[in-house]
């Protein structure tokens, strides 16, 4: 892989390769783009075929923070950070006070916080050694698990695409197949059982499966098979890249929408589905829910206006539809010129020369 080539292609400031032998830890953090203010991104920990497939993930979920950040209205910019190893069998507290220790000498141009295979406790671990950490424990004032906050968003994301595709937002009887029923799809399911929504749901963990079809009286399916199923939304809620050549022709669903990071494979799969009709709620304006809870401690952490904010992920997934009519394009390019056209915006106004430029950490 010619690395320097793939940063200068999509824009990356930089990419760090942290190692410590006694712990074991290996992680890569990326920073993508830093015009709004400091990356806030999570720590992904998973077990990686390659060296090569962390290096890209950590670089493609970078990108996706800096524009979830920009789309969300917040004074963020993107990064993300993976780990490499299994996170039930290779987690220690030195790695995540060493990785705390690297992150503290990038002096705040990067913040993390929970994503896939890491936990608050890792979180309060990192913050021993640096404050450049988010969704540490409530005890210490801050806002906690973001997986819960993430999973509203996305029934929020939800309801709104249900209004575009079917011309009301009430979930009652609509039958939606999760993907992945982990932290996020967990609580998802909890939302739409509530609202009588049917489930169909898949995970390669079966305790993970167990559970939604106790707790909520949801069919399970095999993992090959959730694509397939009958229904009317299909939400991808595990790893990303499950929208592509393989799975596009076996859809029958009228919607997308679900909590997945990166869930396109290439940009021409959001292409085809918009040609087939299908509404692809872009997954980083519908699973933005958790960041802007985290990114909200940087103010003195403050639930109710967090919630609100998260509330309003129905309003900014609906003006991504509304630009997608109006510009007559894909869903996924009407969430990625919102984006745009804020960092652009922004990246004007702050050429102005400030002799000491206040910033969001300043607050902290
Ligand atoms: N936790 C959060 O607040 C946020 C999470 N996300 C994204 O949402 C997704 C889910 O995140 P979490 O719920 O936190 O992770 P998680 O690790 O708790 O849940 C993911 C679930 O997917 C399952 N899974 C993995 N591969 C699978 C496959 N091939 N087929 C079926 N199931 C599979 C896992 O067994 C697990 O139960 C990830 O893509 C994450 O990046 C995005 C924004 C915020
Ligand atoms: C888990 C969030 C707090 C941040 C993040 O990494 C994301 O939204 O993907």
């Amino acid at each position: 892989m010619e690395i320097f080539n793939y940063m200068k292609e999509y824009d990356y400031e930089q990419l760090l390769f942290c190692q410590d032998e006694q712990s074991g830890l290996k992680a890569i953090i990326a920073i993508h783009d830093t015009t709004l203010g400091p990356a806030l991104g999570g720590t992904r920990m998973w077990t990686y075929a390659s060296e090569e497939d962390a290096i890209v993930d950590a670089l493609r979920l970078a990108k996706g923070m800096t524009y979830k950040n920009a789309a969300a209205g917040l004074n963020l910019g993107g990064g993300k950070t993976v780990i490499i190893g299994d996170p039930k069998q290779d987690k220690n507290e030195e790695m995540f006070r060493a990785f705390g220790r690297f992150i503290q000498g990038l002096n705040g141009r990067y913040i993390t916080a929970e994503d896939v295979g890491t936990t608050v406790y890792d979180m309060d671990t990192i913050h021993e050694e640096t404050d450049y950490v988010t969704g540490i424990s409530p005890a210490f004032g801050s806002s906690g698990n973001p997986s819960p906050v993430t999973a509203y968003g996305v029934y929020r994301g939800m309801k709104a695409a249900a209004m575009e595709a079917f011309g009301s937002d009430n979930l009652e009887g609509k039958v939606v197949a999760v993907q992945g029923v982990g932290n996020v799809a967990y609580n998802l399911c909890k939302h739409l059982h509530d609202e009588g929504a049917q489930l169909i749901v898949t995970d390669i963990n079966k305790e993970a499966v167990n559970r939604a079809v106790e707790e909520f009286g949801a069919k399970a399916v095999d993992t090959e098979d959730i694509y397939s199923v009958d229904c009317d939304i299909y939400a991808p809620c595990a790893l990303g890249a499950t929208i592509n050549d393989d799975t596009i022709p076996q859809l029958k669903a009228k919607v997308i929408a679900g909590a997945a990071n990166n869930q396109l494979k290439e940009t021409t799969h959001g292409d085809r589905i918009h040609e087939m009709g299908i509404v692809y709620t872009p997954d980083y304006v519908i699973n933005s829910g958790g960041v802007i809870n985290v990114a909200d401690e940087l103010y003195g952490y403050n639930r109710e206006r967090a919630m609100k904010r998260v509330e309003a992920i129905y309003d900014n997934v609906s003006r991504v539809f509304e630009i997608a009519r109006r510009d007559n394009i894909p869903t996924y390019k009407a969430a990625d010129r919102m984006a745009e056209e804020r960092i652009e915006k922004m990246r004007k106004t702050k050429s102005t020369f400030l002799q000491n430029g206040h910033n969001i950490l300043s607050r902290r």
